[in-house]
């Protein structure tokens, strides 16, 4: 789906998670979101990955992001139904300056990526990081590193240690993988899809550093229970965003 900016309120205030339960009637609990930005430069493949990860295959074609689109996908994990709402963002400047503010309001997670046959999308790294660090992004907020298309390894131009000293040094994981053959192997079978696995592992972190925490009801307010996420309640209070896979 392609976002126009005037559009963008809409989305964004769908960002807040609030319900409440009463003894007498008990609607479901809102589906929680987790809004995760997909960055890097224009034709690493963020368009591939968050289309493999929603749609469940490589796109048949693919034309340069304008602006952002937005994708999303229903998970469940311990029983909880979690809405996993993926930016796929424009890696060419033209396409992507009004846009930028958009992005990082609100924003869970952070997946950079690289091309590993591309030595200069891997060289821009730092630059994306600079700009997450320039949109107020906080240290608390998940961040992993994706090197794709290795279906391309005969290709590629950014070792699997150069990448993982940057990962280090950035306190980010590092996941190899590709868009179009994310199960590593030719046959495509037998095999658990790993761009599947990457966005599960963020959901996952989201979900245990996000637990949702029953507040008491102020007094005089009857039997109604409010949840709320724990970052409304503390927000700012996340641990490093580093985890391995
Ligand atoms: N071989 C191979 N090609 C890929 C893979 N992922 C993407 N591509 C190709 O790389 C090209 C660019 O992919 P996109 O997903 O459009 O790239 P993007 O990062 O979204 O680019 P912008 O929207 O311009 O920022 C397309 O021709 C894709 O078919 C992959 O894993 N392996
Ligand atoms: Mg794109």
């Amino acid at each position: 789906m392609k976002l126009e900016e005037d559009s963008m309120a809409d989305i964004e205030s769908s960002f807040e998670f609030s319900s409440s339960l009463t003894s007498s009637s008990l609607p479901p609990p809102r589906t929680r979101i987790f809004k995760i930005i997909v960055i890097g430069d224009s034709g690493v493949g963020k368009t591939c990955l968050t289309y493999r990860f929603c749609a469940g295959k490589f796109p048949d074609k693919t034309e340069a992001t304008i602006g952002v689109d937005f994708r999303e996908k229903v998970i469940e994990i311990d029983g909880e139904k979690i809405k996993v709402q993926l930016w796929d963002t424009a890696g060419q400047e033209r396409f992507r300056k009004s846009m930028v503010q958009h992005y990082y309001r609100n924003v869970h997670a952070v997946v950079f990526v690289y091309d590993v046959t591309n030595a200069a999308s891997f060289r821009s790294l730092p630059s994306w990081i600079e700009e997450c660090r320039q949109h107020a992004l906080g240290q608390e907020v998940p961040r992993i590193l994706v090197g794709n298309k290795c279906d391309l390894r005969h290709a590629a131009q950014v070792s699997t240690d150069v990448a993982q000293q940057f990962a280090d040094a950035h306190s980010m994981p590092l996941f190899e993988t590709s868009a179009k053959n994310p199960y590593g192997n030719d046959s495509g079978q037998n095999n658990s899809d790993h761009v599947e696995a990457i966005f599960m592992t963020v959901a996952h972190k989201l979900k245990s550093q996000k637990p949702l925490m029953l507040s008491q009801p102020p007094c005089g307010s009857g039997d109604t229970v409010t949840l709320r996420r724990q970052d409304e309640e503390d927000r700012g209070t996340w641990g490093c965003g580093c985890w391995r896979s």
